[in-house]
């Protein structure tokens, strides 16, 4: 199991799906269906990053009801404000009530060529305005299949956190996703998962300290279902986990936030 010092968060990445509408009835749903079970937020963390125009909707809907599912944006600008048309500064995310800020998603990377020094400048504006970065970071097929994975991940660690300060570190969340699992179907097997992110918080105790590798939530990312979020979450290194398809679906999404209830055989 993870380090019990680390809460786990189970963070749902909406993409570009559903409209304000649609994100408050899906959120509904989830709060109804995560309090019938009567989830311990304290014990697992429960995130929804949807898209930006459904921020308002999401925060209104939180507050009103009391809600303790978290939320956050799936990117931010890496300017405070100005000329750029179409992007979202991390101030304006801090205002809507955001916790979370991914940077980097594999998706950003691939088709919108974000580097690892814009993902690392994006980090460093969420942090800036209190929020808590989501790094992003994962390899591809050829990458893996070329044994290349460990290393060029912790590279991409090192150029996304370079330069920013332990304190600052110890704040937030790595996502640990392998490209070729994202949407496939495919999912790394626990032990992949593993390998990956022991190796990530290797890298962080060498460049910033124990304490800080110790304080570092590092998530997996990729396929995860109901099923197989169990498994992955046993691995003592995995805090949580990054979901996409799944977490559209709120029975699927519930499932995985109540892992821990599921394998004590509480009933689902
Ligand atoms: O951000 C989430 C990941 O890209 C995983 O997506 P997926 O669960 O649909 O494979």
């Amino acid at each position: 199991m993870a380090d019990a010092a680390r809460t786990p968060l189970m963070a749902g990445n909406w993409k570009m799906n559903l409209n304000h509408v649609e994100a408050v009835h899906l959120l509904q749903k989830l709060s109804w269906t995560l309090q019938d079970k009567k989830h311990d937020f304290e014990r697992v963390e429960v995130a929804v990053l949807p898209p930006f125009t459904d921020i308002r909707s999401v925060q209104t809907l939180v507050d009103g009801d009391r809600m303790k599912i978290k939320y956050g944006a799936q990117d931010v600008s890496q300017h405070d404000a100005g000329a750029y048309t179409g992007e979202i500064s991390a101030a304006m995310l801090s205002k809507l009530g955001c916790t979370y800020v991914l940077a980097g998603h594999s998706e950003r990377r691939q088709y919108h060529h974000e580097t690892d020094a814009v993902v690392n400048a994006k980090a460093a504006k969420v942090l800036e305005a209190g929020l808590i970065p989501i790094v992003c970071v994962g390899e591809g097929l050829e990458i893996r299949q070329a044994d290349g994975h460990v290393e060029h991940c912790v590279n991409q660690i090192d150029g996304a956190l370079a330069g920013l300060k332990a304190d600052d570190v110890r704040k937030l969340v790595i996502a640990y996703e392998p490209v070729w699992a994202i949407g496939t179907g495919e999912v790394a097997t626990p032990e992949d998962a593993q390998e990956v992110i022991a190796g990530i918080r290797g890298r962080l105790e060498e460049t910033f300290s124990p304490s800080v590798a110790d304080s570092v939530r590092i998530l997996y990312g990729g396929s995860v279902k109901m099923a197989s979020a169990g498994g992955i979450m046993a691995q003592p290194d995995v805090d949580g986990c990054l979901v996409g398809g799944a977490s559209l679906q709120v029975d699927e999404f519930a499932g995985i936030c109540r892992y821990l209830d599921l394998q004590l055989g509480y009933s689902s």
